[in-house]
């Protein structure tokens, strides 16, 4: 324990009038809190900084409140069953078919098992006079002072009570503070020396918006209002109560971030609409009519169709290849079947678009935004999902261009392993699967891009090499975020949310 000495300098005005009033026999931080006006956790942190110093003994402890339930309630004002029917019975007793009502019905039992009468030959004796039993008293004390400690109640009886449902219970924390000897003298001299307004410091507990205002709080020491104070010490070990303050969800933060690197590496964000025509989605992009990825299984069609812009060079395309030294698809390329409607299953179908609408140089744009494919939802698919999608079109860039803005942006997100796969998409050639590598789980795929080919660029006039990507987002937060289940970013699952840190960089 520390030397009064020094207790006597730590008590802030707050723990001196705490103190005051627990030495004026106070025990329990409500009614304190309640007299000086302030928070109980006010009174309580108090409190724990003066047991801290041996100025008073705290006891926590854990208290059953103990209140009446509805039916309980009843039976306190009309009688138990097993009371009223010996009301009915009187001292001749009463056949046992005169108890019809249910509600008086489970009284039998009872008036076995407390001894009250004896019940032979369908007939309900009294044995004498029935004392009221301690679960009577009980129930009339919990109807006349409401919610009541257990502790004070009979213990036998009340588990009787709850038993029968007529009383319920819950736990409650209770503190109860009693000052120490060394408290009242800490107290004694504390009052001495405000007395004789020595110079004593006080701490201040709390900075005020006056004090930063005023500047005093900058020093070691507070001068305020004529008072020197020192700023008490805070002593981070000790346990806090947990709060949970309001926050960006963990998901929309990590797209906030993407946006921020996309933007810090010179991209402008532009927007699409979901409900995309087959054409953007699809025809575009030089994906043959009859590709599987259009079968509706795989894509949301809506019933309506979508205006399409003027299609010649794109139709030319597909059928014979038009100038660009391609064979095309072959078959006939049918505008009706590109003016279905569909939610967009990716956002290359925004970036395509606006790259016709910008055919020259240079363009570099992206947009984080949601797409929809018809998927079973399981922990790794669901039918929506975001992606970030990329573009950058201008003179001379070439492959290796693509690969070092991808490389530039995984390593702004903290992936600093990334390697490139072979794949394929009807649009781009030449065309790779990005991955990165994480520690547990080996090489994971993040999506894909490639160079566009002719066959997309040609038909809207675009001249220049156009590097594109397409990210999966949802992955990308799964990993970052440690995820199992990709939905969780889905549903506000509220325990997850508040698990999830303020802030961390991603
Ligand atoms: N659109 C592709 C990704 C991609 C975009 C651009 C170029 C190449 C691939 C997908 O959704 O998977």
């Amino acid at each position: 324990m520390p030397k009064e000495e020094d207790t006597r300098s730590k008590l802030s005005p707050r723990d001196r009038q705490v103190l005051k009033e627990i030495s004026d026999g106070f025990t329990d931080p409500g009614k304190i809190a309640e007299k000086l006006k302030i928070k109980e956790v006010s009174v309580i942190s108090s409190a724990e900084g003066l047991a801290e110093m041996g100025l008073i003994s705290l006891d926590k402890g854990v208290e059953e409140v103990c209140a009446l339930t509805e039916e309980g309630a009843r039976y306190a004002e009309i009688g138990l069953p097993e009371r009223r029917i010996l009301e009915i019975a009187g001292v001749e007793g009463v056949p046992l078919s005169e108890i019809k009502d249910p509600a008086l019905k489970v009284g039998i039992g009872w008036l076995k098992k407390k001894g009250w009468a004896t019940v032979e030959a369908g007939r309900i004796t009294p044995k004498g006079d029935a004392l009221p039993g301690k679960d009577e008293e009980i129930l009339e004390a919990l109807l006349f002072q409401g919610e009541t400690s257990g502790s004070a109640l009979d213990e036998e009886a009340l588990k009787l009570l709850k038993s029968r449902g007529l009383v319920e219970s819950r736990s409650e924390k209770s503190w109860s503070f009693e000052i120490t000897d060394a408290g009242r003298s800490a107290l004694k001299m504390a009052e001495d020396s405000s007395r004789s307004s020595s110079a004593v410091f006080d701490y201040v507990a709390q900075i005020t918006p006056d004090m930063i205002k005023n500047g005093v709080w900058e020093g070691k020491y507070v001068d305020y209002k004529g008072t020197r104070y020192e700023v008490r010490p805070y002593d981070v070990t000790l346990p806090a109560e947990r709060i949970y303050p309001g926050k960006v969800h963990p998901y929309q933060r990590l797209l906030t971030r993407m946006r921020e690197i996309m933007l810090e590496m010179g991209f402008t964000e532009i927007k699409g609409e979901i409900v995309q025509s087959s054409f953007w989605n699809f025809d575009a992009l030089f994906q043959p009519q009859d590709h599987p990825a259009r079968e509706m299984q795989d894509t949301f069609y809506l019933d309506s169709r979508a205006e399409i812009p003027d299609y010649a060079s794109v139709k030319e395309m597909h059928e014979r290849g038009g100038d660009v030294g391609s064979t095309g698809w072959g078959g006939n390329w049918d505008p009706e079947v590109a003016r279905r409607k569909v939610l967009r299953t990716h956002t290359t179908s925004v970036t395509i678009k606006y790259l016709a609408d910008h055919p020259n140089p240079p363009v570099k744009a992206f947009s984080i935004d949601r797409v929809y494919r018809r998927e079973a939802i399981d922990p790794t698919h669901t039918p929506e999902f975001e992606q970030l999608e990329g573009v950058i079109m201008d003179d001379g860039l070439s492959f290796a261009n693509l690969l070092g803005v991808l490389k530039g942006f995984y390593a702004k997100m903290g992936f600093d392993e990334v390697r490139f796969r072979p794949g394929y998409f009807p649009y781009t050639e030449p065309s790779v699967e990005p991955e990165v590598y994480i520690e547990g789980l080996g090489w994971v795929e993040l999506g894909g891009a490639g160079v566009f080919r002719r066959e997309v660029t040609a038909p809207f006039g675009i001249e220049r090499p156009v590097l594109a990507w397409g990210l999966g987002v949802g992955r990308l937060a799964m990993l970052r975020l440690g995820l199992k289940d990709l939905r969780l970013l889905y549903q506000s699952d509220l325990g997850w949310l508040r698990d999830m840190p303020l802030s961390t960089r991603m």
